[in-house]
């Protein structure tokens, strides 16, 4: 017998870049599923919210930080045991302030990224990330 499918739950994630490329990485605090592993700032859509809303709000509540502009770069969706989700990768290259550790996260500017582990539905991300920037 299989399970009922789950619809997936919409996650808004922002990938930060600075002029020389480099781009932010978080690492998920204590109590979440998948604590201590690395992935690009964001979270949960909420009922009636754009997903560039809940881009913005999740970087103040988390980090700190005003995104002023993001361009929807690509979607991703994964199935984890505790999840389905539907990522909805945002790139930003304007923004205001730097990162502040608000939920006790470490976090790390990173040009080819060296940080590890990364969430699953995260690693493809890298290698399609790396040419965007790297190869033009
Ligand atoms: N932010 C973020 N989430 C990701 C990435 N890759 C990935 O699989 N996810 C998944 O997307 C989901 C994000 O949910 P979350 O638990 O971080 O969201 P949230 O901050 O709203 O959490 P909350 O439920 O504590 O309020 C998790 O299931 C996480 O495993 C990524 O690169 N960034």
């Amino acid at each position: 017998m299989s399970l009922p499918a789950r619809s997936p739950i919409d996650v808004a994630v922002g990938i930060l870049m600075k002029p020389n490329g480099d781009v932010l990485l978080a690492q998920r605090p204590h109590g979440k599923p998948y604590a201590g592993y690395w992935e690009f700032p964001g979270g949960k859509v909420e009922p009636d919210e754009s997903i560039l809303d809940a881009l913005k709000r999740e970087f103040v509540e988390e980090l700190g930080m005003t995104v002023l502009a993001a361009e929807p770069w690509c979607g991703v969706e994964y199935v984890y045991p505790h999840a389905h989700v539907r990522l909805h990768f945002y790139i930003s290259r304007e923004w205001l302030g730097e990162p502040q550790s608000l939920e006790g996260q470490a976090f790390a500017w990173q040009g080819s990224v060296g940080v590890e582990p990364l969430l699953p539905a995260t690693i493809p991300l890298i290698e399609w990330l790396d040419r965007l920037r790297y190869l033009g």
